[in-house]
């Protein structure tokens, strides 16, 4: 089973994740995955995320390497042992957040639409999708607006767009108040996936 945790910058999904890997009720073989991945493509994507000039398009493309990579590497070989696997991003990132990078070029008239479609051959959809709901003002101020994409502006048009996922596919989405204490997101994360 592909559990991915999504959201805003800031919503708190490193948070969750990293908990969930020392709760003792998680199969012990479980992977832990996330995107960017920690390998010489997500390096590339942080050089990318690091440059405020980048070619969204470009960068479209450095991710969708990185995720290609993660599927072939990580993800399908999980899978096919039939380990639970949970990805702190995955896909759906790409479609809010690329989907919104691209409405400034002009050159899509549905870029969402377009950046799915890029995917749609070859990937692997999540079976369940936890989405921590933040509004972009308080998630630019958590995230610390390290990098280009944390403002509430840009994390404005992200966030439309992962409700466009939402009411695409709202059976794979739990979404969860990630405005709540820690504790009560992650016990709402936690049933999300096992109950
Ligand atoms: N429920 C919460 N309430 C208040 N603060 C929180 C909550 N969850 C996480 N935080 C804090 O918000 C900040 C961002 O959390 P975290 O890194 O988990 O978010 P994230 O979604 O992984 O962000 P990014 O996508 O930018 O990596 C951290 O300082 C964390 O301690
Ligand atoms: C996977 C993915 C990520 N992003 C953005 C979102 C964040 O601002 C950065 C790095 O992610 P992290 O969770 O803070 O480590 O990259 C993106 O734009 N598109 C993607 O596919």
């Amino acid at each position: 089973m592909l559990v991915t945790l999504e959201g805003l910058d800031g919503s708190g999904k490193t948070t969750v994740w990293e908990r969930l890997q020392s709760d003792d009720a998680v199969p012990s073989e479980a992977v832990f995955t996330r995107e960017p991945t920690d390998t010489w493509y997500g390096d590339a994507v942080q050089r990318s995320i690091d440059d405020d000039g980048a070619d969204s398009l470009a960068e479209l493309f450095l991710y969708t390497a990185d995720h290609a990579a993660h599927l072939s590497n990580t993800v399908r070989p999980a899978l096919d042992e039939d380990r639970l696997v949970v990805s702190d991003r995955y896909s759906d990132s790409r479609y809010a957040y690329q989907g919104a990078t691209l409405e400034a070029s002009e050159t899509f008239d549905d870029p969402l639409s377009y950046v799915r479609e890029v995917h749609a051959p070859w990937t692997r959809p999540p079976d369940r999708t936890v989405y921590l709901d933040l509004d972009p003002e308080t998630a630019a101020q958590r995230s610390g607006a390290t990098n280009k994409f944390e403002t509430a502006d840009y994390l404005s048009t992200v966030r439309d767009n992962y409700e466009r996922l939402i009411d695409a596919d709202p059976a794979r989405f739990v979404r969860v108040d990630a405005t709540a204490d820690p504790d009560t997101v992650y016990e709402r994360v936690r049933a999300a996936i096992f109950d």
